[in-house]
């Protein structure tokens, strides 16, 4: 039976995976090595009660006791705490989902890669923060990274077993989030509900409000580099307010392949799990006829500043894509907490980038985690100061 762990197994691409489980046979059909979440007990224990996993981990340890009580007489073992989220990673598993949120998401992630097997990595924080080291891990033991982020997901299909060397340049597309049409003048006094609905797709809270800032894309241009190893002035960001088109891949030779699709996580989080095979899927068929028109814009570096400062990051290496992140992910949180705008949050992260530019050691990628975590608390003390 091929065993399978969800990490992040509460969020919404850990549910859609848990909904693939369950559909394809759930625990008569796969041995559940771990499921983990957050703050979320009840889902938790209810999803690895159905599952029957062998382990089921909340990230936070004042949260044991209710984990142990929601999971009695159930056989699941409980476990709290990032050390226990990094020994559920260390049980052998041969397909892992790496769906936490944010940058605690590249540990377990790492201790995966080493136990061998594939890692179906939905967490892009963990590539930008360090694409080499994961890498380097997945090299070591053997592992296999397959992209779930569905932009990724679509160019590694798009690209199938064609040679880079063919490749002019990858294009992903941006629905351009909330604040698309917006005025931009009324950015400034945009609430975190207006910020946290996307017009195509259903996601966490944190990276809708990213899709309307566009720090999505931006950290998307950098998954793109540093999963697929292309340079970036190779990478394109096209405005398409549909979803429908996820990602293209243009050759030399003038031709293009596009990926498209309903927005629906299930198709690429479907498609890492059956990998190298495909198979059906619960997502809708497209309808392109009553779709009737696709649209694209270039996109607006004024309105979406974040854009730029992925070009920025790229062009810096060294130690700003774990910067950026963990600037982004503080800035998010003081937005979300309304103790800066909506407009506020770029200029934070660019600043925190400049200054901690002048750091010793910020030219030197980070080749190890202690190292990542230090500038990733560094960016995260300076953007709060
Ligand atoms: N949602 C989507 O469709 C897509 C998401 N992604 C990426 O996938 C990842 C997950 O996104 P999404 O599912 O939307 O996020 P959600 O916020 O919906 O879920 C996040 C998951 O991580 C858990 N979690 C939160 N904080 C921590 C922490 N500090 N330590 C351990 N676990 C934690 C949450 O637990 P709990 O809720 O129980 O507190 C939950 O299980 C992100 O990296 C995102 O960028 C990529 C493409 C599409
Ligand atoms: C589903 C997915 O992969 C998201 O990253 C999505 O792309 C977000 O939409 P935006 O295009 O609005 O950033
Ligand atoms: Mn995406």
């Amino acid at each position: 039976m091929r065993r399978i762990s969800i990490f992040g197994a509460t969020g919404s691409v850990g549910m859609n995976g848990v909904d693939l489980i369950r559909r394809g046979g759930g625990a008569d059909a796969y041995r559940v090595v771990a499921l983990t979440g957050g703050r979320n007990i009840g889902r938790l224990a209810q999803m690895a009660r159905e599952l029957r996993a062998e382990v089921a981990v909340t990230a936070h340890d004042d949260l044991l006791d209710d984990l142990r009580q929601a999971l009695e007489g159930s056989g699941v073992e409980a476990m709290a705490g990032e050390t226990a989220l990094n020994e559920a990673a260390a049980r052998p598993a041969d397909w892992t989902l790496s769906a936490i949120v944010g940058s605690a998401g590249l540990a377990p992630g790492l201790t995966a890669l080493a136990q061998g097997g594939t890692l179906a990595l939905a967490n892009k924080e963990s590539l930008v923060c360090a694409g080499a080291l994961l890498r380097r891990a997945g090299a070591n033991s053997g592992a296999t990274i397959l992209p779930v982020d569905s932009e990724h997901s679509a160019i590694f299909q798009a690209l199938g077993a064609e040679n880079l060397e063919s490749v002019k340049d990858v294009t992903i597309t941006a629905s351009g989030g909330a604040f698309r049409d917006w005025p931009l003048e009324r950015l400034a006094a945009a609430t975190v509900a207006e910020a946290s609905t996307h017009p195509n797709w259903a996601m966490g809270q944190r990276i809708t409000i990213d899709s309307a800032s566009m720090f999505n894309k931006a950290m998307e241009v950098i998954e793109a580099k540093e999963f697929f190893g292309l340079d970036e002035d190779r990478i394109k960001v096209l405005v398409h307010p549909e979803s429908i088109i996820h990602a293209m891949v243009t050759h030399v030779d003038g031709g293009s392949i596009a990926h498209l699709g309903a927005p629906d996580m299930r198709h690429a989080i479907g498609y890492a799990l059956h990998w190298p095979e495909r198979r059906a899927l619960p997502v809708a068929p497209l309808d392109l006829a009553a779709l009737g028109t696709l649209t694209f814009r270039a996109p607006d570096e004024v309105r979406w500043p974040a854009l730029r400062l992925a070009r920025e990051v790229m062009a810096a290496g060294g130690a700003a894509g774990a910067v950026f992140n963990a600037a982004k992910e503080q800035a998010l949180d003081d937005f979300i907490a309304g103790r800066i705008r909506f407009t506020q949050m770029a200029p934070r992260v660019e600043a925190v980038l400049e200054t901690l530019s002048a750091e010793p050691g910020f030219s030197q990628a980070p080749d190890d985690l202690p190292t990542v975590l230090h500038w990733d608390a560094l960016a995260r003390r300076k953007v709060a100061a």
